[in-house]
């Protein structure tokens, strides 16, 4: 899974090279930061109504479908930034540790 964040990373970055109208994601680095933070709100907007609709459905597809979509635009944001996806796992990681789940979650492993 991290290996799928690191080469898209890869990507995101070597994006930044490529002229705009040969790549979404070359035209957006040159559409500029306020583009990209249009697409997360308008991806996180989308995902709201998908979790919405999937708690009525039943049906989590959507939702998946959304939130991958979310999940991309937020990396390309980060990487237009020159923050690496590494950086937010390893903030994750940290806030794991510190509520101490890790040593929780072996005992339940164990059990
Ligand atoms: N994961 C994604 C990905 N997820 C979503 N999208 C694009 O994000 C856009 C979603 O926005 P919308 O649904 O609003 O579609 P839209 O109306 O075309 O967008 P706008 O005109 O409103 O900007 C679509 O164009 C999708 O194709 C993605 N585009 C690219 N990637 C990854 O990025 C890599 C590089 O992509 P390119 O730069 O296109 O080569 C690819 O190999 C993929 O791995």
């Amino acid at each position: 899974m991290n290996d799928i964040l690191k080469q898209l990373d890869e990507v995101l970055e070597a994006r930044k090279g490529v002229p705009a109208d040969q790549s979404y994601v070359s035209s957006l680095h040159h559409k500029g930061l306020n583009k990209i933070l249009e697409k997360v709100g308008e991806e996180a907007t989308e995902t709201i109504i998908a979790a919405k609709d999937a708690k009525l459905s039943g049906d989590t597809a959507e939702v998946v479908y959304e939130t991958a979509d979310l999940w991309f635009h937020s990396l390309v944001m980060l990487s237009h930034l020159g923050v690496s996806s590494d950086a937010v796992l390893q903030e994750l990681a940290r806030r794991f540790n510190l509520s101490g789940l890790t040593e929780k979650a072996q005992r339940t492993q164990g059990d």
